[in-house]
């Protein structure tokens, strides 16, 4: 495998030079239904130095998806800078589930911090408050609870929702991107007394290294795969100039391990990172694959290697399923060649 690419021409994300023949396009079904997905797909893509994972969701337009493959041929052709930390702590991630459900995931997770969905839907706000009531009662008095509204507020519904939460969880940590933009953000965090956290603010901004979150937030949720990779998280962490939590975006272990890389990288970690989520999936490309033990996961040494039997195993049955993804990837790698200085 290693000697194909020995010709390769590497000049990295200004020329994204991806094998769509050795590309492998993966299915594997979540445990529960997680932002309307139950089987979650991608791709992953070989390089020099290990595999790179593409995996913007599919209702994203090939525009937006630029940065997400910009993050792959970073971890398959360059690989991630050097960590700072070993181990990174991590929350589990509590879907938009029954209580008794919810302390489950809580009990089985041996995480110390909860990340609860809330807002799933316009009437969740009873469903919500069991939910948080139950992750604090699993969790007991010193674990914390933060929530993630995804944006379905407008300010009025989030100050209300957010005490009414904030007392359910006897002390939330903070709540992420209670509404869409960064104005009602602002507006939000002047009428409660619990910190707020951007997400979608910054992830889906046209320009994330522009976004003014100081002032609107007190957190500043990060992602490397749709940030475009590692490195240009980093500096996106740097231009919000505020504590940051890395979170993933429900990536097999192989795009996780660049987020993990992310968090390792980051010079200060006060919080936890959002990146126990293998445990939403069925299945994985790695046997032994990034999951937290006590709470924290281990930083990988470099950009993983899937294993051929996991990447057989989550092979899509419907052919049109890979046919599909591997146009995405073409498509995709022709409007990053077209952007590529933009992104670097
Ligand atoms: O942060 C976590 O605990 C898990 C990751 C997570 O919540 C998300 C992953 C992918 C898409 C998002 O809708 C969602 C989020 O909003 O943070
Ligand atoms: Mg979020």
């Amino acid at each position: 495998m290693k000697q194909c690419y020995q010709t390769r021409v590497k000049t990295g994300w200004q020329d994204p030079d991806v094998d769509v023949e050795q590309a492998r396009v993966y299915a594997i079904p979540m445990r529960t239904r997680f932002r309307g997905i139950t089987v979650r797909e991608g791709v992953v893509v070989p390089g020099p130095v290990g595999w790179g994972e593409f995996c913007p969701f599919s209702e994203y337009d090939d525009r937006e998806s630029v940065s997400w493959l910009a993050a792959a041929l970073e971890a398959a052709d360059h690989g991630w800078p050097a960590p700072v930390r070993d181990r990174v702590p991590v929350n589990c991630t509590v879907p938009a589930v029954g209580p008794e459900r919810a302390a489950a995931i809580v009990a089985g997770s041996g995480c110390r911090t909860a990340k609860v969905k809330v807002a799933d839907h316009p009437d969740s706000a009873a469903e919500d408050v069991a939910r948080v009531e139950a992750v604090r009662d699993a969790l007991g008095p010193d674990g914390r609870v933060r929530v993630d509204a995804n944006a379905r507020w407008d300010v009025d519904t989030a100050v209300a929702r957010i005490r009414q939460l904030d007392r359910a969880a006897g002390g939330l940590e903070y709540v992420e991107q209670p509404c869409p933009t960064v104005e009602e953000l602002a507006a939000v965090r002047r009428r409660v007394d619990v910190r707020v956290a951007a997400d979608e603010s910054i992830r889906r901004a046209e320009d994330p290294m522009r976004v003014a979150v100081a002032g609107a937030a007190d957190i500043a949720v990060i992602k490397c795969t749709p940030l475009g990779g590692v490195r240009r998280a980093l500096r996106v962490a740097e231009a919000c100039g505020l504590p940051c939590v890395v979170s993933s975006a429900l990536e097999t272990s192989v795009g996780l391990a660049a987020q993990v890389a992310l968090a390792a990288a980051l010079p200060e970690l006060d919080f936890a990172c959002g990146l126990g989520t293998l445990a939403l999936f069925e299945g994985d490309l790695l046997p032994d694959g990034l999951r937290p033990v006590d709470g924290e996961i281990r930083v990988p040494q470099a950009p993983p290697v899937p294993d051929p039997e996991l990447l057989a195993a989550a092979e899509p049955v419907d052919d049109r399923r890979r046919d599909w993804w591997l146009d995405r990837l073409r498509r995709v790698r022709a409007l990053l060649a077209a952007r590529g200085d933009a992104l670097a």
